[in-house]
């Protein structure tokens, strides 16, 4: 075993004189206390090694001691439904009021283990090993590390054996034997294999009715959340995590205030999943590195994340991975990268910033397993720019490579309008592709009811300019209809609390059913202009009302009262049409 002498310490950076072969990435032991620390640079006689505890007493003298492996983490069916540091240490202390006790310790944890491989079965990494059902009823599977590769010589039968008891006995070709275990641990900067990656035909459904009908997010996509302070980063993400279509969700708080993840800590365990009604906690991993945790730790929280994600994604399964916030993780990057004495780049961050997020992103897919089953990755991660300026490094690189971007704005949030999603910054890449999604979801007109609200949004902003310097009523009345029908795409359907009992999750069914209803509106609208109508007369109907607070008074379940309204809609136009032609006729007797 490698070993070493520390010289020098600085924060989280020790200097040390080696006594052994390291390598680049090694995982180690500093000290007496063993803190967990990582090997970042090799130098002749000198290592650098970054620590992901805190240093505080420790002293120069001390040894370092060398795994012989890269930082990694330990995967396995313990990770549902509890909270971690950003190593993957369950949290301690009040924290711990839902972590299964003795994650770590495993011995003490039983669970019930169903074999799926037998003796003589050649196998390969990403097999099924067995299933795992917990008492709840859920089931989760267990799989062969991706590097082994074998025959089984020994399988243990059904029964209840704790993480890391072994339960299969593999002989690989050169005969060395490899005990398994339900739980295997994975270097955290490695991405887990794939066979291919697939395209993505579906989006990730987030309830959210301006994502999924506007700037929607493939599953498999990435998608990054910008906005200053107070816009409603944390607030959007825990929307998503609370209601998005997504089997496990990986929460990952990075760098947050305490208060602010403590507000996830207390409220996830008490919630139920919007449409299986299951806690919510059952589909959740929480990977929690505040503030005031080590700022090493933070740096590599993201990749801990990003490594369980995957090894859900391996389950076959559809995976959300919130971040929150990149930001942050990029701030602990440049004061980590200071104090190696590094050359800053842009905005006093480190060169390689951009190419870490677009490692970090690039782990976001639709795949093919290696045991044949679809799953994916879906990466959302706030970002919160320094004085909302999109324009700095972070948001600028991570535009780069994410295909949706959701720009929250300020304006919006203080005027209490939430999501404060600025439809005009904001934009989804692969939008055009998710039409035959929405077909099949009953949804035909999908793609020109977008492109009609975008365009009305954008000529809106236009349009208020102008108003601005010469009067509303001076717009030609094509114009102040075209005011009256962007104001209700936003009030009526934009907007969106995530606190409403009613509104926090709207399915497709009822985003569609809403867009067909504003679309008709548009249309009836239109029609009583060309009779004749104006449009104070317009916005004078008694179902304005009705349409405006739709999105709050009508439910997910009660899809016939749209029906109704519609119904109400075009008999309130066609008054004032056949009006609009009596009055027409009477003025024009001949
Ligand atoms: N979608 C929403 N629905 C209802 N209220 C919201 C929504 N988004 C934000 N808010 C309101 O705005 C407040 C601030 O939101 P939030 O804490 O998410 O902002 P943030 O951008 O994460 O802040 P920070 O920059 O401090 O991290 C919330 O406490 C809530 O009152």
């Amino acid at each position: 075993m490698s070993r070493a002498t520390l010289r020098r310490i600085s924060g989280p950076v020790l200097r040390a004189t080696v006594a052994g072969p390291f390598t680049l990435r090694e995982a180690v032991r500093v000290g007496p206390q063993g803190l967990l620390g990582e090997v970042v640079s090799l130098d002749h006689d000198e290592i650098m090694v970054q620590v992901y505890e805190d240093t505080t007493g420790l002293r120069p003298g001390s040894e370092i001691q060398g795994d012989g492996l890269p930082l990694s983490i330990p995967l396995g069916p313990g990770l549902l439904g509890n909270i971690f540091d950003g190593l993957l240490r369950p949290l301690s202390g009040q924290d711990t009021a839902f972590v299964r006790p003795g994650f770590q310790g495993a011995a003490a944890v039983r669970l019930d283990f169903a074999p799926q491989l037998v003796p003589g079965m050649q196998i390969q990494g990403g097999e099924v090993l067995g299933e795992v059902r917990a008492a709840n009823g859920q089931m989760q599977r267990c799989l062969v590390p991706p590097e082994t590769r074998g025959e089984v010589i020994k399988a243990w039968p059904q029964g209840s054996y704790s993480e890391t008891d072994c339960v299969c006995l593999v002989q690989s070709a050169h005969g060395a034997a490899q005990e398994l275990s339900m739980r295997h641990s994975w270097p955290v900067r490695v991405p887990r294999p794939i066979r291919r990656r697939l395209p993505a035909l579906a989006p990730l459904v987030t309830g959210q009715r301006i994502l999924d009908a506007l700037f929607p997010i493939a599953q498999g996509g990435k998608g990054a959340i910008p906005g200053g302070f107070g816009t409603g980063k944390t607030v959007l993400l825990e929307a998503l995590a609370k209601g998005c279509n997504a089997d496990v969700i990986v929460y990952l708080g990075c760098g947050e205030r305490g208060n602010e993840m403590a507000g996830v800590l207390d409220e996830f365990p008490r919630l139920t999943q919007p449409r299986s009604g299951r806690p919510l906690m059952e589909r959740t991993v929480i990977i929690a590195n505040t503030s005031n945790m080590p700022v090493a730790a933070r740096e590599a929280s993201i990749y801990s994340a990003i490594t369980v994600a995957e090894y859900f994604r391996d389950q076959g399964l559809h995976v959300a991975l919130m971040a929150d916030s990149t930001s942050r993780w990029a701030e602990a990057l440049r004061e980590v990268s200071g104090r190696f004495g590094e050359l800053p780049g842009e905005g006093g961050y480190p060169a390689y910033l951009s190419s870490r997020l677009a490692e970090f992103y690039e782990r976001a897919a639709l795949v093919e397993t290696l045991n044949g089953a679809t799953g994916s990755v879906t990466v959302m991660g706030a970002i919160s720019p320094p004085s909302g300026d999109f324009s700095e490094p972070v948001t600028s690189h991570t535009k780069r490579y994410v295909r949706s971007f959701w720009a929250l704005d300020a304006k919006r949030a203080h005027a209490r309008f939430y999501p404060a999603i600025n439809p005009l910054q904001s934009y989804a890449e692969d939008a055009r592709q998710f039409e035959p999604w929405w077909q099949q979801q009953g949804n035909a007109q999908w793609l020109s009811l977008r492109r009609q609200f975008l365009t009305l949004l954008e000529e809106q902003s236009k349009l208020e300019r102008m108003a601005r310097i010469i009067g509303k009523d001076a717009l030609p009345i094509r114009q102040q209809l075209t005011l009256i029908c962007a104001e209700l795409v936003n009030e009526a359907f934009l907007r969106q609390s995530a606190f409403s009992e009613v509104d926090r999750v709207a399915t497709p069914a009822r985003q569609s059913a809403m867009m067909r209803l504003i679309g008709r509106f548009i249309d009836l609208a239109e029609q009583a202009v060309a009779a004749g109508a104006s449009p104070d007369q317009i916005v004078r109907l008694d179902c304005m009302r009705a349409l405006q607070r739709m999105a709050e008074d009508i439910g997910n379940d009660e899809l016939q009262r749209f029906v109704e309204l519609e119904a109400r809609v075009e008999r309130e136009f066609a008054t004032i049409i056949r009006k609009k032609e009596a009055d027409h006729v009477s003025s024009n007797p001949g």
